[in-house]
């Protein structure tokens, strides 16, 4: 799993940015985030707190603005913090680290935020979504923080193959759940909202975790998208092993599916409502 692509910084001492690397502070060190984030929120509009990594003593103190994190760094850095526990913090500037893991780039991610947020939003209960077309079916999501989606399998018989999701503005988990043989099949339906039966803690099924960084695409295919349930936790925070993720403000995802033509031929009967 990875983690939101932050560093510290590569170039000159005198690199600035709005992002912080703030070592000897997190949750292994006794500071939780919403601490961290009161604290720091005192110099200026917060875009989030971040694990740095998975040691839990090192954060990325992420601001709006460059000038907020400037004068945190200069308040702070190299000064025990009464409101900290009296730690001393070691900040640096800290960049975003695009890599090829990226689908699109800062820039691209901001002129889709800007294209979807010119358009009307329809507001379901918890999320708001846009959706496309028809031949060529795709839809966006945003989630405010918390907001997830219920364990689902996108209809086989309404979608061909592929599902891709592109995620922008916030990371999140996204849990794949694979429950006994057919147990959703009376439920099924094309709604992502779909409520299942099992509670959180149900061991009945399989469930493996991946990370969604923002600007990554997602592609599920073959038992992925056919035999496994897909899942966004309504958490504020995800713990995935030992990391605790935590998700940004917003989180808005384009998702892009093909609607089907014929009946679904898969390779897996028992989870598929055309064959069945
Ligand atoms: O938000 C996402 O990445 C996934 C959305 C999804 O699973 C769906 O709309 O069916
Ligand atoms: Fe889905």
């Amino acid at each position: 799993m990875g983690l939101p692509r932050f560093g510290r910084p590569k170039g000159f001492e005198g690199d600035s940015s709005p992002n912080l690397y703030v070592a000897n502070c997190g949750p292994a060190v006794g500071l939780s985030y919403d601490s961290i984030a009161s604290v720091f929120s005192a110099f200026g509009e917060l875009k989030g707190v971040f694990a740095a990594d998975d040691s839990g003593a090192r954060v990325i103190v992420s601001y709006r603005d460059e000038s907020s994190a400037t004068a945190a760094l200069e308040a702070f850095d190299g000064h025990p913090c009464p409101d900290l526990g009296g730690r001393s913090l070691h900040i640096r500037y800290s960049v975003i680290q695009p890599t090829s893991q990226d689908f699109v780039s800062i820039k691209e991610e901001e002129e889709l935020l800007a294209a979807v947020d010119a358009r009307p939003w329809k507001s379901l209960s918890k999320r708001r979504v846009q959706h496309y077309g028809y031949e060529f079916c795709y839809e966006v999501n945003e989630y405010p923080t918390g907001v997830g989606l219920s364990p689902h399998v996108d209809t086989h018989s309404a979608f061909e193959g592929f599902i891709f999701s592109l995620s922008l503005a916030g990371p999140c988990i996204m849990e794949f759940r694979q429950y006994a043989e057919c147990a959703w099949l009376p439920n099924h339906t094309s709604s992502p909202s779909m409520k299942m039966q099992s509670p959180e803690d149900d061991k009945s099924f399989l469930r493996r975790a991946i990370y969604l960084p923002p600007r990554s695409m997602l592609l599920l295919s073959g038992e992925a998208r056919y035999a496994w349930h897909h899942y966004i936790p309504h958490h504020k925070i995800d713990l995935v092993k030992d990391s605790v993720i935590r998700r940004g403000s917003r989180r808005v995802s384009f998702t892009f599916r093909k609607v089907r033509t014929g009946p679904c031929q898969c390779e897996f009967p028992q989870y598929c409502d055309s064959q069945r």
